[in-house]
C-alpha cells in the first residue's frame, strides 16, 4: 500500500465513527497512522525501488544435479568464478542438499552469484543456461569407471529427461561415469542436439598430463601444452606429437619420448594419468577438486561463449575413421552454442587406431543399453 491509499483508508476508518467525540477519533487516527506506518518493511523504508519485486529472470543460470563429492566441487569452483548469476543444486537427498545451499549461501558475502538455492524439484532448474549432470554411483576401490554403467544409466533416466522438459534449450554437460557413455546416453534421453550434449571427458586427464608434464619441466602446466583425447580413463591417448612448450615440440627435442625405450620414462607420464584416479580412490575415496575446476573451466569457456578448445567428450562418428555412433574426446571449440567446432587435429596411424579400439569398446557395451 503506498501513503496515499494509506491516507484514505486511514479518512475512510475515521469517518466510519459517525458522532464519536473528535478526540477520541483522533487518537484513533493517529494510532492507526502509527501502525500503518510500522507496517511498512524496513525493505520500503530502506530503499525505492525503481523496480520493484525480484530482479528479472537469471541471464546464466547452471544446474547442478548430484551434492555428492564431484557436485560441490564444481559447485564451488563455479561459484569462485563468479561466472553465473544463479546457481541451483538438486538431489534425491533432501538433508544433504539443503545443508550444502545453507552452507554455500553462507558463503555469499565472498562471491559474486546472487541466487544460489537448492531445488525441490526439476520445475525450479527451468531456464538454465547450462544443465551439469555429476549425479550416481562412483567407483569404489578396485573398480573401473566402465563397471558403473547400469547403474547409473538408471539414474540418467530420472535427471535427463526432465531437465530437458524444463530447461530446452539448456547444453548439457555430463560429469558422471563412465562419462564418454553417460553423454551418450544423455544425448538419447534429451533429443538435443549433439553440440548441446558433451561430456567432461578428458578436459581432466589432459590436465593431469600438463601437470604432470611440467613437474618434470619445471615449468607450470599453463604453459606446457598437450592433449589426451579418447576415452576418459582406461584407453585414453595421449597426443604426443602435439606437446610442446611456447611451440617447442617436446617430440623434436626427443624423437624416443613416446617409446617405451625413452630413458626418461615420458610414457610413465601417460600412465601415471591413468593410474591417478585409481591411487586417489584408494588413497581418499574419490575424486573431486581437479574434476571441479576443470568442470568450472568448461563452465567459463561456455556461459562467455570464449571459443576456448578444450578436449570434451563429443559424438565423433565419421571422425578418424570412427563408424560407431559413441561420445570419445577430441579438441572442441567450446562457446554459447556448446560444441561450436572441431578441431582437425592430425593423428598418427597408431593413435587413430586406438581411438577406434576404444569407440569399438564402447559401442559394445551401448548398443546393450536398454534406453
Ligand atoms: N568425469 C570425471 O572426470 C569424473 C571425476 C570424478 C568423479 N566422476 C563421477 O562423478 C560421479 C559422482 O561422484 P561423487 O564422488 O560426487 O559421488 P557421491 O556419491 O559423492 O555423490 C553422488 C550424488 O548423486 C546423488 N544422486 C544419486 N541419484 C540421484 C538422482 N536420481 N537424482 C539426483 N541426485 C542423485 C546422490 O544423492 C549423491 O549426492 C560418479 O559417477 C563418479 O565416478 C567423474
Ligand atoms: C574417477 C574420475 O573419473 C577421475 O578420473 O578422477
Amino acid at each position: 500500500m503506498d501513503s496515499a491509499q494509506s491516507m484514505r483508508v486511514v479518512i475512510d476508518w475515521a469517518f466510519s465513527f459517525g458522532d464519536a467525540p473528535l478526540t477520541e477519533v483522533s487518537t484513533l487516527v493517529s494510532n492507526w497512522a502509527y501502525w500503518t506506518e510500522t507496517m511498512t518493511t524496513v525493505r520500503q523504508k530502506l530503499l525505492h525501488e525503481a523496480i520493484p519485486g525480484e530482479p528479472g529472470v537469471p541471464t546464466s543460470k547452471v544446474t547442478i544435479v548430484g551434492v555428492g563429492q564431484v557436485g560441490m566441487a564444481c559447485a564451488f569452483s563455479i561459484l569462485q568464478s563468479g561466472v553465473a548469476d544463479d546457481v541451483t543444486l538438486i538431489d534425491v537427498a533432501g538433508d544433504k542438499l539443503q545443508g550444502e545451499v545453507m552452507d554455500l549461501q553462507h558463503g555469499s558475502l565472498f562471491l559474486k552469484t546472487p541466487k544460489i538455492r537448492a531445488a525441490k524439484d526439476y520445475s525450479e532448474t527451468a531456464g538454465s543456461k547450462l544443465c551439469i549432470i555429476t549425479a550416481g554411483v562412483r567407483q569404489q576401490e578396485g573398480e573401473t569407471r566402465l563397471d558403473l554403467v547400469q547403474r547409473n544409466v538408471e539414474v540418467f533416466k530420472h535427471i535427463v529427461p526432465p531437465l530437458a522438459q524444463y530447461s530446452p534449450k539448456a547444453i548439457l554437460l555430463v560429469v558422471s561415469n563412465p562419462v564418454d557413455i553417460l553423454t551418450y546416453v544423455a544425448w538419447k534421453l534429451s533429443g538435443f542436439p549433439q553440440e548441446r550434449v558433451l561430456g567432461s571427458g578428458t578436459n581432466l586427464d589432459s590436465a593431469r598430463f600438463r601437470f604432470l608434464m611440467g613437474e618434470k619441466l619445471g615449468i607450470h602446466p599453463s604453459s606446457v601444452h598437450g592433449h589426451i583425447i579418447g576415452e576418459h580413463g582406461d584407453s585414453s591417448v595421449p597426443v604426443w606429437s602435439g606437446a610442446n612448450v611456447a611451440g617447442v615440440s617436446l617430440l623434436s627435442l626427443n624423437p624416443e619420448l613416446e617409446s617405451k625405450l625413452d630413458a626418461e620414462g615420458w610414457t610413465k607420464v601417460h600412465q601415471d594419468v591413468v593410474d591417478s584416479a585409481y591411487e586417489i580412490i584408494r588413497l581418499k575415496g574419490y575424486t573431486s577438486w581437479a574434476i571441479g575446476l576443470s568442470v568450472s573451466g568448461l563452465t567459463q569457456s561456455i556461459l562467455k561463449n570464449l571459443r576456448s578448445v578444450h578436449p570434451v567428450s563429443t559424438l565423433v562418428k565419421g571422425i578418424h575413421g570412427i563408424e560407431e555412433e559413441v561420445f570419445l574426446s577430441v579438441p572442441c571449440v567450446l562457446g554459447w552454442a556448446g560444441v561450436c567446432g572441431l578441431l582437425q587435429q592430425p593423428l598418427k596411424e597408431k593413435e587413430a587406431q586406438q581411438l577406434v579400439q576404444s569407440a569399438k569398446t564402447l559401442w559394445s557395451i551401448q548398443k546393450q543399453l536398454a534406453l
